[in-house]
């Protein structure tokens, strides 16, 4: 079986401040993404967000019926955004093929049918519930929005690239980019916010194997940490911080669904705030 999909509840915060290290990660850490030869989902109750992988590497992978939708097909009623963090690929949609360089994105509108992933793409995998088919759409970096953030003296210098954003190509609810270090720089996200109306997913990558980020979460007076490693994944909901601190330089791709598409819509957290 080359697809495995695991469901991860939505739980209140009081329940979450009770956990402890294993309990937080059963619910908010994903771990084992990015197995060769696999697709590997994770379908949240997070406004039903749904993050993976897909590595080809023997052969194509298919993505097209997943039990946890309720649909025949994967896309019927969901849009999709598809990352590549490893070599030019291919994905093709619908009859279409999309040349995907590292560091693109492709995004796909609802109904455009199965996707199948081909080597040697590293296919970080991003989905949430749609209510009309937006056009499918390639996105090279040069196209993404550039937002530059933060200065060395605070080790926070960083740029935050968009792509999916009002700006750069429409979607239903999926908000996309990730966001890159300058070196030296290893905070992202310091002051912290929440966004109720939204949750977040977080993937950390381009982490040197030996090498952690400390993430931070919870509501502002009751943080809590994950240890992350390469390629491994968070989930943030709505009423958590999100922020994190590594021991090298990373990149991080971070995706919202909810409410609105309004990238700017936070309500900042002062650091005096912060227990
Ligand atoms: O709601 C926005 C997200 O938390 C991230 O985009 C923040 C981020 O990339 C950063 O500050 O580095
Ligand atoms: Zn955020």
């Amino acid at each position: 079986m080359t697809l495995k999909t695991e469901t991860r509840h939505a739980i209140d915060p009081e329940t979450a401040r009770g956990l402890d290290t294993e309990g937080l990660r059963r619910h908010f850490h994903v771990g084992g993404l990015f197995t060769p030869d696999e697709i590997r989902l994770v379908y949240t109750h997070y406004d039903r967000l749904i993050l993976g992988s897909a590595v080809p590497v023997a052969r194509d992978l298919v993505l097209d019926h997943v039990r946890e939708t309720g649909t025949p097909g994967f896309l019927d009623r969901r849009e999709a955004a598809f990352l590549n963090i490893g070599d030019a690929a291919r994905i093709t949609v619908g009859g279409k093929a999309h040349d995907i360089g590292r560091g693109e994105v492709l995004y796909v509108g609802m109904g455009a049918g199965p996707i199948t992933f081909s080597a040697p793409g590293r296919f970080y995998i991003l989905s949430a519930p749609a209510h009309r088919s937006c056009p499918t759409r390639l996105i090279r970096r040069e196209q993404a929005r550039r937002v530059e953030m933060g200065a060395a003296e605070t080790c926070n210098q960083r740029v935050i690239l968009q792509f999916l954003h009002p700006d750069v190509c429409e979607s239903c609810q999926l908000l996309m980019g990730y966001t890159q270090f300058s070196p030296g720089s290893i905070w992202n996200t310091m002051p912290p916010h929440t966004h109720d109306r939204r949750m977040e997913a977080y993937l950390y990558f381009d982490l040197a194997e030996e090498q952690r980020v400390f993430h931070f979460m919870g509501q502002p007076r009751q943080t809590r940490h994950l240890i992350m490693a390469n390629e491994e994944a968070v989930i943030s909901p709505p009423w958590s911080i999100h922020c994190g601190a590594g021991t090298a330089a990373y990149t991080f791709c971070w995706a919202m669904a909810g409410d609105n598409v309004d990238f700017t819509d936070m309500d900042m957290v002062p650091m005096e705030a912060l227990r």
